[in-house]
């Protein structure tokens, strides 16, 4: 669905089944490509990488492998087993009864420990346990070891899990899970103090164990990582919410994947997706055709939210704002926003219900219900995107949030039409189209419900969180699929929703002629919206803290490159003291809007950088660099939000010593 992607930029921001990633690796594999091998030097280099930054020194340092007894497992051994060779204590606990055995063999001829714990376990180099104590001793030893671990790296499960976690993988993932959570007992330092328990790292090999592969949801217990090294492609739970806040920092290790035939079911919002999608004016433009934005926002109750949607809206590349409401509300949109025009009159797109009493509550008699309630009317009963008939010229884009959700028809709607709820929003709607749901389960499995409700509606839902999600109409049956995770926590803030509709609203009413070509733009307008909402908020706070980054891909031949980017973007995203610097500060909803302007501007300087492979967007000014650039998102891995970032921040650099241990790995 994206037209300018250059090839990295879709490897990085695309996600591919597990049947899809299977068709992909099997002609590299008939072809002899040596996947698994690869794979391993990956993790093992990372694994290293991972403890030298820490400050420990990997030689001397306790390694867990969970292995299973697929190929995941194969990875990890092998993995594994490059560890040992250097000299690493590695143990492996194998989790199934068997393991692949050319792999254990490597292992433990390497000098690996391998450690059975099923009863029917056929491992080399180890027993399997005789008896049910047993088994339970051996499990209780595993945790025990994985616990003081330095590093484990869990191998047990990869694209194979089917379902959640049974058996052994089960109990380990939530034993191990739950002492790293806090749940099990603190250490007592015998002091009359207690001390917070030690923690191993955590490197997943290609997904977390345990976190449903295609659709991003948590059945079970699963082993939250603070690396993920994924192979050949990303998988929809390394961008969707729950999974994707369990993956921590990915590595993507590219195999050189042909994925022109084949279809993403995720896609994730990129700066240089975003710079495509904005509109710039040209010579024959005049306000009107840049787009009108009407919004019927805010209500007598709630006046602040008309004054953050029309200010948003604003902001963002519009001919001209419409403000529709009653007295108190118009009167503050007009102090705060003297180009505002008051009253009806021609538009090219809606913002509808922020700030306006949803039906139910005691403020039910809000005068802005009916003027919505006509618009809706007017313009928003549209055949559904199954039917034969298509949407009609007169039916405007249109963002319809809060207060205006539950008004609308019951019939379907067409992608132009851009529902903005948050979870308990999105529950109360479903509910009224006769889905048994709650907030809580739409948070547990949110790309269903989001699908669910376009399948009801035929709209495009932008579904609000950490992780925001827009689902709409794709290519054949199937919807498309968008996330947004570039903003910090800071983003969720009261009015920061307002600030949203009224910056969605703008960037339909000025693409509206490509809307009118394409409808399914809207869904990556939408999604575009959501980033640049994100993008201002970071500016705003001054924050690399992000609910999702974009991975890091490992390149074997470049190997210092990688060491280098890895320091400095696994510290940005680091959440410990020392980096309080990139975490920023607060920020409220008129702060973000204060830098949406900004944002767009770097955004739009993005495509036209000089060195495009290094280059971030630039700052507008210099003395909050190291904030200011979006890093996920250029072109390349290499732009990590952080590169202007090292003159300000402490950079973890390895030792010389670690550098030439780390460099023997990638032979
Ligand atoms: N194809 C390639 O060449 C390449 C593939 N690559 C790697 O292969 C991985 C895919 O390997 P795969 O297909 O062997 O499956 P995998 O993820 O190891 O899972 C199978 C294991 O999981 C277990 N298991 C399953 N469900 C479970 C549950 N609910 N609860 C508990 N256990 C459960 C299952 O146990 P079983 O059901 O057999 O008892 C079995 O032991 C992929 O993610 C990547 O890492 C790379 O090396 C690159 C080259
Ligand atoms: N933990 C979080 N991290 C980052 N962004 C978040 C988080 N929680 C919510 N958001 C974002 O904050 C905004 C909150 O919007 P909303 O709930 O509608 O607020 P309001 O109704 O007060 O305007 C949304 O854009 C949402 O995606
Ligand atoms: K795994």
């Amino acid at each position: 669905m994206v037209d300018q992607d250059s090839s990295t930029d879709r490897l990085m921001n695309s996600a591919y089944e597990a049947g899809i990633i299977r068709s992909l690796e099997a002609p590299l594999l008939d072809e002899g490509q040596p996947l698994m091998q690869e794979a391993a030097q990956a993790v093992a280099v990372n694994a290293w990488l991972m403890l030298s930054q820490a400050g420990l020194d990997p030689q001397n340092s306790r390694i867990v492998l969970l292995a299973g007894g697929g190929n995941n497992g194969g990875d990890g051994l092998y993995a594994g087993a490059r560890l040992a060779a250097i000299g690493a204590d590695v143990t492996a606990v194998a989790t199934s009864s068997d393991v692949l055995d050319e792999a254990a063999q490597t292992f433990v001829q390497a000098g690996g420990i391998l450690l059975a714990l099923s009863s029917d376990a056929d491992i080399p180099s180890s027993d399997a346990p005789s008896s049910p104590q047993e088994v339970a001793e051996r499990i209780d030893e595993a945790v025990e070891l994985a616990q003081a671990a330095d590093l484990v790296i869990d191998a047990m499960t990869g694209i194979g899990l089917t379902g959640a976690l049974r058996g052994i993988p089960e109990t380990l993932a939530s034993q191990l899970s739950a002492h790293m959570s806090g749940e099990t007992e603190e250490v007592n330092t015998g002091e009359g103090s207690t001390a917070q328990a030690h923690n191993p790292l955590i490197l997943a090999v290609d997904i977390p164990s345990g976190v449903g592969v295609d659709d991003g949801s948590l059945p079970g217990p699963y082993l939250p990582a603070d690396v993920t090294v994924t192979f050949g492609a990303m998988k929809p739970c390394l961008l969707l919410p729950p999974a994707a806040y369990a993956c921590g920092h990915i590595v993507l290790v590219d195999f050189g994947f042909d994925v022109d035939e084949v279809q993403a079911s995720v896609e994730a919002m990129s700066a240089s997706r975003c710079s495509h999608l904005l509109r710039v004016p040209e010579r024959e433009d005049s306000k009107y055709t840049r787009g009108v934005v009407g919004l019927v926002t805010g209500s007598e109750n709630f006046p602040g939210a008309a004054v953050l949607s029309t200010r948003a809206c604003a902001s963002c590349g519009v001919g001209m704002v419409r403000y529709l409401g009653p007295e108190r509300p118009s009167e503050h949109v007009l102090a705060a926003l003297p180009e505002a025009v008051l009253g009806p009159g021609r538009v090219e797109a809606w913002v509808l219900g922020s700030g306006v009493a949803a039906a139910g509550s005691s403020k039910q008699q809000d005068s802005q219900r009916s003027t919505i309630a006509q618009i809706l009317e007017a313009h928003g009963s549209w055949p559904h995107q199954g039917s034969q008939a298509h949407e009609t010229e007169d039916s405007l884009p249109m963002v319809v949030d809060a207060g205006a959700l539950d008004l609308l028809p019951a019939e379907g709607l067409g992608p132009k039409v851009v529902l903005t709820p948050h979870a308990g929003e999105l529950a109360a709607l479903l509910q009224d189209l006769g889905e048994d749901v709650t907030a809580s389960d739409i948070a547990a499995e949110p790309v269903r419900w989001a699908t669910r409700t376009w399948e009801l509606t035929g709209a495009t839902v932008l579904l609000k969180g950490a992780i925001t999600l827009v689902v709409g109409d794709g290519q054949g049956q199937d919807p498309a699929v968008y996330t947004t995770g570039f903003g910090p926590a800071w983003l969720s803030t009261a009015g920061s929703g307002d600030v949203l509709a009224g910056l969605e609203g703008a960037l339909l009413a000025s693409q509206s002629t490509l809307l009118a070509d394409d409808p399914r733009k809207a869904i990556q307008l939408a999604a575009a919206g959501a980033y640049i909402h994100a993008y201002a908020a970071n500016l705003a706070s001054h924050s690399q803290d992000r609910a999702w980054r974009q991975p890091l891909l490992f390149n074997p031949d470049q190997g210092k490159d990688f060491i280098e980017e890895a320091n400095r973007a696994w510290q940005a995203g680091s959440r410990s003291v020392e980096s309080m610097g990139p975490l920023g500060h607060p920020i409220h909803a008129a702060d973000i809007i204060d830098q949406l302007e900004r944002a767009q501007g770097l955004l739009l300087a993005l495509p036209f950088q000089s060195d495009p492979a290094t280059d971030e967007p630039a700052s507008a000014d210099g003395d909050d660099d190291w904030a200011a650039e979006p890093d996920e998102d250029n072109m390349s891995s290499t732009e990590s939000a952080d590169s202007s970032q090292a003159s300000n921040e402490p950079t973890h650099h390895l030792s010389p010593a670690a550098l030439v241990a780390i460099e023997s790995l990638w032979f």
